[in-house]
Parts: C-alpha cells; sequence; structure tokens
C-alpha cells in the first residue's frame, strides 16, 4: 500500500515543522509522525567533520530509525536507506525509477564525450554489457598466468630485506596488472611511463568532493583533470594504431573492446573504445589499490588470521598458483579480503536519483514514502557495520564468512555490498579478487611481513577514501615450504 505524503495525521501535522514537505514521512498509525525523520545537511556538517560521518549516521539512525532524510538547505533531500532489507529498493529498482545518471555526471570530463554517462540510458546499458563481455570470469581465465607473471616480476625488484611504503608499492604492481591485461602489451611495453604518470595526474585530480557537486568549475585541478584525460585518451588512440599495425590480435580488454558491436551490429568507435579503458581503469585502480593495501594493514596487525592465510599458501606451496588456485582455493585469503572490504569499503556511499516515487517498508512493518527528486544513499560503510547483522562488527575477524557462520547471507542479499549489487552490481569482481590474491598469495609465500608504521587512518575529502599517509611495511625474504 502506497502512504501519501499528505494524508499525514493530526501528530503528523504538529511535527510538520520537522518534516519538512517532501520529506520521507513514517506512517505509523498507533503514534503518528512522533519521530522526526528529516535532518538537516547543513546542522549536520559540524558534527561530521568533528566526530565523522559514521558516528553520526548510527546517531541519526538510533533516532530517526532505517529511513531519514537529509535536508541541504530544503533544495537538495537526501534519502538514507539503512539495513540490508532495505537495499533492494537502492539496487534492483527499474532505472526508470531509482537513477545513477545524475550522482555520475562528474565522471563525463575523466570518461570524455560520448561514453556511459554522457549517453543515454539505453547506450550505456549496452557499453556496459560490452564492458561486462570483456572482463567477465570465463573470459579472464587465460590472462591469469600473465597476471602472475606480472606481480612475480615486480617484487622480484625487492632486495632481500628493507621497507617499503605498501600502498604506492601495491598502486605501481596494480597499474603494471591493469596495463598489460586491459590495455595491453603496446601500453605496458612501450608507453607506461607515461601512461602511469597520465593516471596518477587523473586520479589526484577526479575524485575530490568538489568534482562531485559541481563537475566543470573552472578551477585549476579540473584543467589537470581535463589535461589528463585527453591525454590518456590519445595514448590509448596510439596504442589501437599500433595494435592495428602490427595485424595481430591480442588476449586482453582492449582487443575484446574493439572487436565489440552494439546490439544493431555498429562497431563501437574508436574513441568509446578509449573512453571504456579509462572508465575500466577509473573504476577499478583505486577501489582494487586501496583494498589491497587496507588487505595488508589488517593482516599485519592481526596475528592470528596472518597465520591462518600463510598456513593456506604453504599448504598449496606445491601447487603452481593458476586460475583454479587463485578462484577456488584460496578461501582463506579470499576471506581476509572480503572482511577488508567490508571494513574499509573503496567506494563508502553510493548515490542515486529518485525519479518516479515508491514506498518502502522496514523490518519493524513502517512505511515511508520516498517522493520523486530525493536523492538515494545507500552508506555501504556504516551498513557493513550493523551489529545487527555482523557479530562485533568493528572487529576485522575474516571467520565469519566461514561456512559456519556466513554472516553476510545470514542477513539477505544485500548484507555485503562493497561491490555494490543488482542492477548495476560491479562488473570487475572477478578481476578485482584475482589479482588481489595473487599479490597476496606471492607476497605471503615469499616474505615475511611486518607493519612498522601505525595502523592507517582513512582519507577524507575524497569520493573512494583509501588508507591515509604511508603504510609502511618492511619485509624479508623467505620461502614457505
Ligand atoms: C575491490 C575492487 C572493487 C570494488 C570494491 C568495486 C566496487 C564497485 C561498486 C560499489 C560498484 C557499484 C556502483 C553503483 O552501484 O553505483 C561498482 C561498479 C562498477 N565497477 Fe567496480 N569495484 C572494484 C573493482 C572493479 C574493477 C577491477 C573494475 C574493472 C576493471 C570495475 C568496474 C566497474 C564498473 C564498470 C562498474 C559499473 C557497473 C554498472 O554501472 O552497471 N570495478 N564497483
Amino acid at each position: 500500500r502506497m502512504v501519501k505524503r499528505n494524508t499525514v495525521t493530526a501528530a503528523a501535522a504538529a511535527a510538520a515543522k520537522y518534516c519538512q514537505p517532501g520529506m520521507a514521512i513514517p506512517h505509523d498509525p498507533l503514534r503518528g509522525c512522533r519521530q522526526y525523520p528529516a535532518v538537516s545537511g547543513v546542522a549536520l556538517a559540524i558534527p561530521v567533520i568533528t566526530r565523522g560521518l559514521q558516528a553520526v549516521a548510527g546517531e541519526l539512525h538510533r533516532k530517526l530509525g532505517s529511513v531519514f532524510t537529509v535536508s541541504f538547505l530544503g533544495m537538495i533531500k537526501v534519502t538514507f536507506l539503512v539495513g540490508p532489507e532495505l537495499q533492494g529498493d537502492f539496487f534492483s529498482r527499474l532505472d526508470s525509477e531509482v537513477c545513477q545518471g545524475e550522482t555520475y555526471k562528474m565522471t563525463v570530463p575523466v570518461f570524455g564525450r560520448g561514453v556511459l554517462f554522457d549517453v543515454d540510458q539505453a547506450t550505456r546499458t549496452e557499453q556496459i554489457a560490452i564492458c561486462f563481455e570483456a572482463l567477465k570470469p570465463a573470459r579472464l581465465r587465460s590472462n591469469v598466468e600473465t597476471m602472475v607473471r606480472e606481480v612475480e616480476e615486480y617484487f622480484s625488484r625487492w632486495g632481500e630485506q628493507g621497507t617499503v611504503d605498501l600502498k604506492s608499492e601495491l598502486n605501481l604492481v596494480i597499474l603494471m596488472v591493469a596495463s598489460r591485461i586491459l590495455l595491453g602489451k603496446e601500453v605496458r611495453e612501450t608507453m607506461f611511463d607515461e601512461f602511469a604518470s597520465l593516471f596518477g595526474e587523473l586520479k589526484d585530480n577526479s575524485m575530490h568532493l568538489v568534482s562531485h557537486y559541481s563537475p566543470t568549475l573552472p578551477i585549476s585541478r579540473h584543467r589537470r583533470r581535463n589535461a589528463a584525460s585527453a591525454g590518456l585518451k590519445a595514448l590509448f588512440a596510439r596504442a589501437i594504431e599500433l595494435r592495428r599495425a602490427s595485424g595481430r590480435a591480442e588476449d586482453d580488454a582492449l582487443q575484446r573492446l574493439l572487436e565489440s558491436r552494439y546490439r544493431d551490429g555498429r562497431p563501437v568507435s574508436d574513441n568509446e573504445v578509449t573512453g571504456m579503458l579509462v572508465a575500466l581503469l577509473s573504476a577499478g585502480h583505486v577501489t582494487s589499490s586501496n583494498t589491497s593495501t587496507w588487505t595488508g594493514a589488517f593482516l599485519l596487525s592481526s596475528p592470528r588470521h596472518l597465520a591462518a592465510a600463510v598456513d593456506e599458501q604453504r599448504r598449496l606451496a606445491a601447487r603452481p598458483v593458476d586460475h583454479a588456485a587463485l578462484s577456488a582455493e584460496m578461501d582463506t585469503l579470499h576471506r581476509c579480503i572480503k572482511e577488508a572490504l567490508r571494513l574499509q569499503p573503496p567506494v563508502p556511499l553510493l548515490l542515486r536519483s529518485v525519479r518516479r516515487g515508491f514506498a518502502v517498508r522496514t523490518r519493524e512493518g513502517k512505511e515511508y514514502e520516498v517522493p520523486r527528486g530525493h536523492g538515494l544513499a545507500c552508506y555501504i560503510a556504516f551498513n557493513h557495520r550493523l551489529g545487527r547483522v555482523y557479530r562485533d562488527p568493528g572487529e576485522y575477524d575474516p571467520d565469519r564468512f566461514g561456512p559456519e557462520r556466513k554472516e553476510d547471507k545470514a542477513a539477505g542479499k544485500f548484507a555485503f555490498t562493497a561491490f555494490g549489487g543488482g542492477r548495476h552490481a560491479c562488473l570487475g569482481e572477478a578481476y578485482a579478487f584475482l589479482q588481489i590474491k595473487a599479490i597476496w598469495s606471492h607476497l605471503l609465500r615469499n616474505f615475511e611481513l611486518e607493519l612498522v608504521s601505525p595502523f592507517p587512518e582513512v582519507e577524507v575529502n575524497n569520493m573512494m577514501p583509501g588508507p591515509g599517509g604511508k603504510v609502511m611495511v618492511s619485509y624479508k625474504r623467505r620461502k614457505l615450504n
């Protein structure tokens, strides 16, 4: 039953000064609108700065329940849906009801014109399907050997012992893997340094909050972002020319994109291919790099789980690190990575806009209407720490995903959403796990590691916050047997 916003009770009317028109209105026939589900975003600014977004969200959740609206000067209203049971409304509704497009407009100057969030919904859906086809797990099988070789070569440069900033090391090795598997040998072998410098510039200048709210504001950061994006696309266009001139077909994502066609038979243009490559790198690099670093920080701070992960590698030491080993035989390592993703999801907050209003029902049976025009928020980092879903939610405890506990499954489909879910679920999940496991299985097999700097704090003012500062790790070579 749809709850009409204009049919609130007398009690609700009395509370109207708090429940501004257009807000999600709790429908509680017995108590009326006693809760005040709308809060001012401006009033929240100081608490968010001083106490952090998670703490403030916790307080709002305690006071207002699982559905509440934050209003920014009455102009932007964002409704938060808290808890796995409400995430179907966020992830699975039709794009005509709950739409991604508005909130990803900031990617247009990054990916370039004619790609993804610069095109209509139908074309975007086709382009995403083309990217999915290029990275689907069956396709990646043949790339694993190259991926593992790239990782081995990278760490062969480390000495017998030393101290490194793990964050910058993992950032670089992941970029090398991506340049080989996604972009191909031309970029990896002849243009890597130029590519790495342009991509670094793009990454540093495109993910700040100011770009989210005003992507074309003429500021120096945006000029540098635009130049880096144009430079990257030109570099990929050169790689395409080299590929065509060689007359060879390679086994990488570039080749698969070049050979793709839209459903009507139209080939994907070079501009679209270069834009999709920038999109895949942007979606996949920071997320994988941050997750690898958090995995290291957590493991190296948790002797019991580190020992379990090392034991697993010892058991598998006689086996080659191939696709079967990485995808099916490293359960302990998989859970260690997944737990890092639960505690530090690289995309902590997802936003949508509501195109057609709809009603949601909480687990307590309360109904709310979320009206057209609202923003909709899925605060992944907060949902991942709900005590009713995860036992001791602040603890790093990979065993919670084991067969005895399965805490992510027990609470329903959307209890673990580090990779999103439903209609727009991440298409790089298999690729991300393969490469992070390739890296960490190699590190655990070949090095004794120790975290020698304090456990990292989370970065602020970044849409994809990672571990802040340097993450210093000392290493000593070893061989597991
Ligand atoms: C640990 C690594 C990763 C994490 C945590 C992650 C997370 C996510 C999340 C949360 C979404 C959903 C966004 C939304 O619903 O608005 C998403 C979508 C996406 N991801 Fe990933 N991602 C990772 C790695 C990758 C990689 C390696 C690639 C590609 C190489 C990739 C490509 C994409 C793409 C293209 C989408 C958009 C899908 C769509 O809109 O239908 N991701 N990712």
